[in-house]
């Protein structure tokens, strides 16, 4: 992975690796040379420290330059990359310290002495000066593996554990590289582009930034957290840092486009919009392309299991009548295909079923948890005889009769209400067509001993009193078969995000269930 993300260095050493925003008129630029220089210096310490193949490093720090270089000189040593993001809660981060039992934990900044887990044997703190340990790990029994090889893991992701605790997606250097290769096929950025990066470090979408920049020689541009919430500040690094390209999930664009659109049509360097996690709302989609018209937008999906999957290009302008945004098809190296519920390839267009991903980007297990990667990892239903195993990625997705993919919502989310199949991004869809909605959300709340009820929470255009909920109701009851109709109607303020940036039904069906 290291060898990948520092490429560069060797034919472009004086190009800027990362551009990092330290305040107002504070721009400051990281060389792929110094990248490299302070990923030898980080390799070089926690060499001396002892890390070797196979040793896990948990990391606690923000997407940073020192992060890319602690990522690189873990990869250099074999390590395993394990990202937390300062904003974890400490209960998290300690199951993720007793299931990985770091040889090591490092932070940029000094979060207080409670928050370092009792599990890691070392403990320090990093940064451009170099590393300082407290700590140093203690001595242990000689290991096995001498050197890392390529199917060994590059990092563990542990997933937002929707059902209990947090899975750890291991992604092995093979799988990822691989990936960065299919994606840099696509041609999303060149050597020139400055790619904004706005997720933690713990959601693999930063990784898949920091690949999509270094691999291209573009350069990093992490748009510091606090700032994104705040549209002045967030268009303000934009523009300082000369971003060309701006990821992030849907969220990051919706306070900016609720309170201050305007900003957005000043940021005339910005040549591309890249999103993933969930469905972008076409109403917000549609103004973004409106207020940045020379970017190209591109829906990007997939799950941790294979960092992601495919890439669609957004048409422009959405057409009015839009349906669903097409999630494209498979990078280059890698097929999708639907199956049904008995695992038979489905090949009709527009027919509905489970998606699987074969090819080699797939992850290589989930930590300590063989029974969760056997339901994941599923014999190939064309040809089991062959061993090879494809990815179930949980959702559900049609294809067209152009062979492009369209998302149909998760499978295991796809509930049943009397009976029914619901597909709540049908509701939401409608919920957001009705006069003065800005955003919507659809959740199930499963009670026990009764019929789960069906819940729905519309945000308000700003400066716009509520919409009155009966009459969204009946709004809804003239497209929707009861079934899918909302039982309940909630306005909201806002809607609650998760810490990496998706609407967070579990919130608002906690808010249901306690009467809230
Ligand atoms: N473009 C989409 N439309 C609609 N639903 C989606 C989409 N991208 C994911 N999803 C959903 O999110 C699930 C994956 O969730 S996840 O494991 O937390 N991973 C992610 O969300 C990010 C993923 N690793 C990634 C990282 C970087 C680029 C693309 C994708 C998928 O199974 C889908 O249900």
């Amino acid at each position: 992975m290291h060898e990948f993300l520092l490429a560069a260095a060797a034919l472009a050493p004086g190009n800027p690796a990362v551009v990092e925003y330290a305040g107002r008129g504070d721009v400051r630029t990281v060389t792929y040379r110094q990248l490299a220089e302070r990923a030898d210096e980080y390799a070089g310490a926690l060499a001396e420290a002892g890390v070797g193949v196979g040793d896990c490093v948990l990391l606690e720090s923000d997407t940073s330059s020192s992060a890319i270089a602690m990522l690189a000189a873990c990869s250099s040593l074999g390590a395993v990359f394990v990202p937390v993001s300062p904003e974890t809660p400490a209960p998290r981060l300690r199951w993720i310290a007793r299931t990985t039992e770091p040889v090591l934990f490092l932070r940029t900044h000094d979060t207080g002495p409670e928050r370092i887990p009792p599990e890691a044997s070392g403990t320090g703190r990093f940064g451009p000066y170099g590393v300082e340990l407290d700590r140093a790990p203690a001595p242990r029994e000689d290991r096995g593996w001498r050197r890392g090889v390529e199917t060994d893991p590059a990092y563990v992701i542990f997933t937002s554990g929707t059902t209990g605790r947090p899975k750890g997606v291991v992604m092995s250097h093979r799988a990822v590289v691989s990936f960065y290769r299919g994606m840099a096929a696509c041609g999303i950025v060149g050597g020139s582009d400055r790619v904004a990066t706005t997720s933690p470090l713990q959601f693999d979408f930063s990784l898949l930034d920091i690949g999509l920049a270094l691999g291209s020689g573009a350069a990093v541009v992490p748009v510091p957290r606090t700032l994104l919430r705040w549209p002045r500040r967030f268009a303000a690094v934009l523009r300082e840092t000369g971003a060309t390209q701006v990821n992030g999930v849907p969220s990051i664009w919706r306070q900016t486009l609720r309170r201050e659109p305007e900003l957005l049509s000043g940021l005339d360097r910005v040549r591309g919009v890249l999103f993933c996690g969930e469905e972008f709302p076409s109403h917000e989609l549609r103004r973004l392309q409106e207020l940045l018209p020379g970017a190209r937008m591109i829906n990007c999906y997939g799950s941790t299991e294979s960092m992601a999957a495919s890439f669609a290009e957004v048409p422009r302008p959405l057409p009015e009548d839009l349906e669903r945004l097409s999630i494209g098809t498979a990078h280059a190296g890698a097929e999708l295909m639907i199956v049904d519920g008995d695992g038979r390839p489905v090949d009709e267009p527009g027919v509905p079923g489970e998606l699987l991903l074969r090819g080699p980007t797939l992850f290589t297990g989930y930590w300590n948890d063989p029974r969760a990667t056997e339901a994941a990892l599923v014999p190939d239903p064309v040809n089991p005889r062959t061993g090879q195993r494809v990815l179930r990625t949980g959702d559900l997705a049609h294809r067209d009769e152009h062979g492009r993919f369209y998302f149909r919502g998760r499978a295991d989310s796809q509930v049943q209400i009397r009976g029914n199949r619901v597909e709540l991004g049908e509701i939401e869809h409608r919920l957001r067509d009705f006069p003065g909605v800005a955003g919507a959300a659809a959740v199930v709340v499963e009670e026990p001993d009764t019929d789960p009820l069906l819940a729905a929470f519309v945000l308000p255009e700003p400066g716009e009193r509520g919409p009155d909920s009966t009459e969204v109701i009946a709004f809804c009851r003239t497209v929707l078969p009861e079934y899918m109709v909302p039982q309940r109607l909630r306005v909201v303020s806002e809607l609650p995000i998760t810490e990496n940036g998706k609407v967070d039904r579990g919130e608002l069906a906690a808010r249901c269930r306690g009467g809230r």
